[in-house]
């Protein structure tokens, strides 16, 4: 049988590493810094906003961990979040899985899963 998404990701402890690097990333990111760094001076509510990060991967993946925050309309609404900030995120994501030895294949299905979220976060 195929290993699901959640395995080829690394499962919990390889997923939980890969969006603490994703995190460093937009931080890092000219585009979208602003939106993150403000975390840094709070290492309470970036750990929080990180775990919520990790099980909604999890849980999206097919791991067997709850994802316990809000839907993705809700968590980004207000924020006015434009396409090329959403595709900046993106390819931090996709540069960080890439880093990580995670496989093209592998790239893709994470990759078609944030195309499909973008109505929910883009300006919404
Ligand atoms: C595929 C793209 C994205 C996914 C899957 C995603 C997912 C999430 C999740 C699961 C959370 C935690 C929700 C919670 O705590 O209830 C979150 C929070 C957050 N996201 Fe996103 N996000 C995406 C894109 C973006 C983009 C493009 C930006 C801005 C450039 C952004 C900015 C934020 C911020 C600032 C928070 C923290 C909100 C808070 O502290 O309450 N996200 N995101």
């Amino acid at each position: 049988m195929e290993r699901s998404l959640y395995e080829r990701l690394g499962s919990g402890a390889g997923i939980k590493a890969i969006v603490t690097d994703v995190v460093e990333a937009h931080m890092n990111n000219p585009v979208i810094q602003a939106r993150f760094l403000p975390y840094r001076d709070d290492p309470d509510n970036l750990a929080a906003v990180s775990q919520q990060l990790s099980d909604f991967l999890c849980a999206g993946s097919g791991g067997p961990e709850v994802y316990s925050g809000r839907s993705m309309v809700e968590t980004h609404r207000g924020m006015n979040i434009s396409a090329e900030e959403y595709m900046s995120a993106t390819d931090d994501i996709m540069a960080t899985l890439a880093a990580h030895g995670i496989d093209e294949g592998t790239r893709n299905d994470v990759l078609a899963i944030a195309y499909a979220l973008k109505g929910d976060i883009i300006r919404v």
